[in-house]
């Protein structure tokens, strides 16, 4: 058996996986709070995300009827970016900031300045560094609170952090070091040059963990810890990774030319590619896989969230909003929303608020404001995959994850709007799974006996047939013309 964490925005899930079988036994989740505030602060405390590992893992191994102690192997997938500042005895210094953190994106700014713009970021990391990312929340700690930054002894991201909880091992992995900001795509190195640029004592760059490869283990777990969540002591911890980086594996995209499109709290749309091909368009993030590639990435920051908030506002529950999304016809009846509610990634449109046009006495139904937020959301998607598809990247079949691919009109919106055919996998927690995956593989490394990603991937991802959707030539062509309208909006935004 194996354990699969995801430590997200909204709360952690956890699943255990059969190996043999490929099956998924049990899952389980608990949730996390936000700390908010009007100036883009997005927060959230790491103790939050220990008691929701705990309720989760529990909750997951009645759900699937094991002992813990038959699990052989832990993978933790993390929401990346978030920044986790620890003193010399490990312990937190302060909340986290997290990926969709906007309070930063003046640091982050003139951060930019200092590499030379987006094309010197491009060109020194890799990455062109964008709001959300860890980098800016180190300047932003020293210049908001530099009590807490004199203390600083120890960096990571939200899974090195469960990683060091679970082992008491400070490292890091390729996948998730590729969006702190400091880190080079191509050498698949630290940049420790920027950080001195923040405190030219040297005393970030001494903070950073070791890097390890994405099939390796960090360790075993620590025997309190093992009793606490009441697993198997000699369970070994996996390297683990980033979200993405997990629910590329979950997808069983670790190999170019599929396209996994998650519908999250964070709308994103990556590939695996084997080499580190940047590409000229700064929003495409060339981030490194955590099974040992790259992963080409655009992320928007409003999506289910921008859902959830037009489907609260209009008192709705996920059944009844899907049911009104597919009332409304293509184009909501000239209602088009730009959906930036916390500011946005892609389109780079950070200090952005969110927007309704086109609306008259007549169309502003219930139906028409569900269906121009799942409209407006998915556009954004459909803009960061034109820019993947410009930079040369297949996108033949999409398979969707995340909550908003539960809903049958929304998979069939997201066919017609990116003109491909779309498959769930059976798993939709798709993150948690490729952790238990990874941790199947880090494992087998370990004993020597290493086990291939694919075949442990063909193994236990398997897509629901009953859950697809074709695109269709017809919609498609008429979704081109309310996608140039959008388009034309965010220019004027621009
Ligand atoms: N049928 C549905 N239609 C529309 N939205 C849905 C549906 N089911 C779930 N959602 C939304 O999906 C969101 C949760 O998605 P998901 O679990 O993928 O988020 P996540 O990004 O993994 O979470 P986290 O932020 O914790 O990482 C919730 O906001 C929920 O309202
Ligand atoms: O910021 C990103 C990707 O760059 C988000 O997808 C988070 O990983 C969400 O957890």
């Amino acid at each position: 058996m194996y354990l699969g964490i995801d430590c997200g925005t909204q709360g952690t899930k956890a699943l255990v996986l059969d190996i043999h079988s490929g099956r998924v036994l049990g899952e389980g989740s608990a949730g996390h709070q936000l700390i908010s505030g009007a100036n883009g602060r997005r927060e959230q405390e790491p103790a939050d995300w220990l008691q929701a590992f705990e309720l989760a893992t529990a909750r997951a191994l009645q759900q699937a009827g094991v002992s813990g102690r038959e699990v052989l192997g832990i993978g933790v997938s993390g929401q990346q970016h978030g920044l986790v500042l620890l003193d010399a005895k490990g312990e937190v210094l302060r909340p986290a900031k997290l990926w969709c953190d906007t309070e930063s994106a003046a640091e982050n700014a003139q951060l930019l300045d200092l590499l030379g713009g987006e094309s010197g970021s491009l060109e020194r990391l890799g990455v062109a560094i964008a709001p959300g990312y860890t980098v800016s929340k180190l300047l932003w700690t020293r210049d908001h609170h530099p009590e807490v930054f004199a203390r600083i002894a120890y960096i990571l991201l939200p899974h090195d952090y469960l990683n060091y909880w679970l082992t008491g091992r400070f490292c890091a992995e390729y996948g998730d070091a590729s969006g702190s900001g400091y880190f080079n795509v191509r050498t698949r190195a630290w940049d420790s040059q920027l950080l001195e640029s923040i405190d030219p004592s040297g005393a970030l760059s001494r903070a950073l963990p070791e890097l390890i490869e994405s099939h390796r283990c960090v360790g075993p777990i620590r025997p309190q810890i093992a009793e606490l969540l009441g697993l198997n002591p000699r369970a070994l911890v996996a390297s683990g990774g980033g979200d993405n980086m997990m629910g590329a594996i979950g997808t069983g995209n670790i190999a170019p030319g599929a396209i996994t499109m998650s519908l999250g709290t964070s709308g994103t749309v990556y590939a695996y590619a084997d080499q580190p091909r940047v590409s000229p368009h700064p929003q495409v993030a060339t981030f490194c896989s955590s099974s040992a590639g790259w992963l080409p990435l655009i992320c928007t920051m409003n999506l289910t969230n921008a859902s959830g908030a037009i489907r609260e506002l209009l008192g709705l529950d996920v059944e009844a909003f899907g049911a009104l999304v597919g009332q409304a016809p293509i184009g909501a009846q000239g209602v088009l929303m730009l959906p930036f509610l916390n500011g946005e990634r892609v389109p780079a449109l950070p200090q952005a608020t969110a927007s309704l046009h086109g609306l008259t006495t007549d169309n502003l139904t219930r139906a028409n404001l569900c269906r121009a937020v799942v409209e407006g959301t998915t556009f954004g998607l459909r803009y960061g995959l034109d820019l993947l598809r410009d930079s040369g990247i297949r996108s033949d079949a999409i398979r969707l994850i995340g909550g908003g691919a539960k809903s049958a009109p929304w998979r069939q919106i997201v066919a017609d709007i990116m003109g491909a055919p779309v498959a769930c996998p059976q798993h939709t927690e798709a993150a948690a799974l490729g952790a238990a995956i990874q941790a199947a593989w880090c494992v087998s490394h370990e004993q020597g006996e290493a086990l291939s990603l694919d075949s442990l991937c063909e193994r236990c991802v398997t897509l629901d047939e009953t859950r697809g959707a074709q695109p269709d030539a017809l919609r498609s062509r008429a979704y081109e013309g309310v996608y140039q309208r959008y388009r034309e909006l965010v220019r004027q935004l621009q």
